[in-house]
């Protein structure tokens, strides 16, 4: 087999496997598999192309994330699994989160979390929380050590990586606390989260949750942009082949959880590359630049920046 084909199989693969997540969530209207697969682009690393024509406010797919956890702040107001707003304190929303959570609540809650929680908190941080997250999913045996390994990871430096020893300290001792044995944990060194976080930090969503039930996008668009508290964090894997563009023609928003839907801007031709935007595009060219040097670690080479709009 040539290396283009073994190529295009892998990513054929990466498509079918985010795929499955995404049927499990077919909204109505949506019956056939999404008109999408990843590819190669000429200067941006994977990305995901139209297989047919796509019209504008079209819900391209949905996806589950592969990990999610609510912000600090909103622990008290969302569901632990699904990010809904919840009334009560209760930690979820139904007995279908709270049965789905299970792959990672049964472990987390033979620990305290307190120490670590109030660490990320201090420290603004919530990318551990994350790890943290898929480590009480390995060590209940519904994830492997190796789920973000296919995502592209960013580039950290070495200062970044001295920062993440007091974090990786904490969780580690967390559940060797809480008795968990060197066999359970054994998967969990530090060069393991310093991969994961890598992955994590060019990949994972901030989810704010757009207000009210209906799905006008142009408003779902502004409330998004406008809304001052995310939710949460997630992580998913289709989502993450989609490229960033100043001038996007694509969105990806949240009505009521966790789960993502990816909606057209406007018509897209078959062939063509699907990018979303990952900051606030009304910033000017300067600001954008910046902010996905230094937040995302790429000079971005759209043809709205190439074109110094
Ligand atoms: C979330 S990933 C998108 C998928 C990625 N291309 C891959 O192969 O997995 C983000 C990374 O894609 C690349 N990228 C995304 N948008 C880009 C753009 N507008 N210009 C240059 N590189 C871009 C950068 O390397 C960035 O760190």
């Amino acid at each position: 087999m040539s290396s283009l084909l073994r190529r295009r199989k892998a990513l054929l693969s990466i498509y079918s496997r985010s795929n499955r997540y995404a049927n499990e969530s077919k909204p109505r209207g949506l019956t056939s598999a999404p008109p999408i697969e990843v590819g190669f682009t000429e200067s941006a690393g994977r990305g995901v192309f139209a297989t047919r024509r796509i019209g504008a406010g079209e819900l391209i797919h949905t996806d589950k994330p592969i990990i999610s956890h609510p912000s600090l702040s909103s622990l008290d107001s969302v569901c632990y699994f699904c990010l809904k707003n919840v009334a009560s304190n209760l930690p979820f929303c139904s007995d279908e989160c709270r049965q789905q959570s299970k792959i990672f609540y049964d472990t987390e809650k033979q620990a305290d979390w307190s120490r670590f929680h109030e660490y990320c908190r201090t420290q603004g941080l919530k990318y551990p929380l994350l790890v943290k997250r898929l480590a009480c999913t390995i060590i209940s045996g519904a994830a492997t050590p190796e789920t973000l390994d296919i995502l592209q990871p960013a580039t950290l430096s070495s200062e970044m990586i001295l920062l993440m020893e007091k974090e990786y300290q904490l969780l580690r001792s967390t559940f060797e606390d809480a008795g968990f044995t060197d066999e359970q944990i054994a998967f969990l060194s530090k060069k393991w989260y310093i991969d994961v976080l890598t992955r994590i930090r060019i990949n994972s969503f901030r989810i704010e949750l757009a207000l009210g039930s209906y799905e006008d996008i142009l408003l779902s668009a502004a409330a998004s942009v406008e809304a001052e508290a995310a939710v949460g964090n997630a992580i998913y894997m289709l989502p993450s082949f989609y490229n960033h563009d100043c001038d996007p023609n694509a969105h990806i928003l949240w009505i009521e959880s966790v789960n993502a839907k990816l909606k057209a801007l406007r018509d897209i031709e078959a062939g063509e590359e699907l990018r979303i935007c990952y900051i606030d595009a009304s910033m000017d060219r300067d600001a954008r630049r910046t902010i996905l040097s230094e937040g995302f670690g790429f000079d971005c080479r759209c043809a709205r920046c190439m074109s110094n709009d």
